[in-house]
């Protein structure tokens, strides 16, 4: 099992369990609305060192970003399975193809 799937299963246990047993389980309590701007928070932390240009910054919050991301999901019930097919689906066609192709 890769890291991400790991961590996949890690957070999805966590719904329904106790808010005081764990930093996952409380941020899940709180809803996806808040999951959602914590999300959003980590993303731009991510910018601000993506500009800066400070690889090490940027990997930690990288990180950060991956796991807020996986919570959110998990909040609104789509699993990482259902983003990978979503990648994997779009295997073998190009960027600019697929931009074309929604613009009919
Ligand atoms: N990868 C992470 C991870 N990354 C970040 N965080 C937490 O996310 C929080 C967000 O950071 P902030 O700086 O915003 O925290 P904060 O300032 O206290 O938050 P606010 O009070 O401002 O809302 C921190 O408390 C981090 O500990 C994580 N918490 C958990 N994980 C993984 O999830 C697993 C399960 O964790 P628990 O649910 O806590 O058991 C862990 O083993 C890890 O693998």
């Amino acid at each position: 099992m890769t890291t991400l799937a790991a961590l996949a299963a890690t957070i999805a246990a966590r719904k329904g369990a106790d808010p005081d047993s764990s930093w996952t389980a409380k941020l899940l309590a709180k809803g996806p609305e808040k999951c959602a701007e914590k999300f959003g928070e980590e993303a731009i932390e991510a910018i601000i060192e993506a500009v800066k240009g400070d690889r090490a910054g940027l990997t930690a919050e990288a990180a950060d970003v991956l796991y807020h991301l996986l919570v959110m999901l998990a909040a609104r019930d789509v699993t990482l399975d259902d983003v990978l097919a979503e990648l994997a689906r779009r295997q073998g066609q190009s960027g600019l193809a697929e931009k074309a192709a929604r613009k009919g």
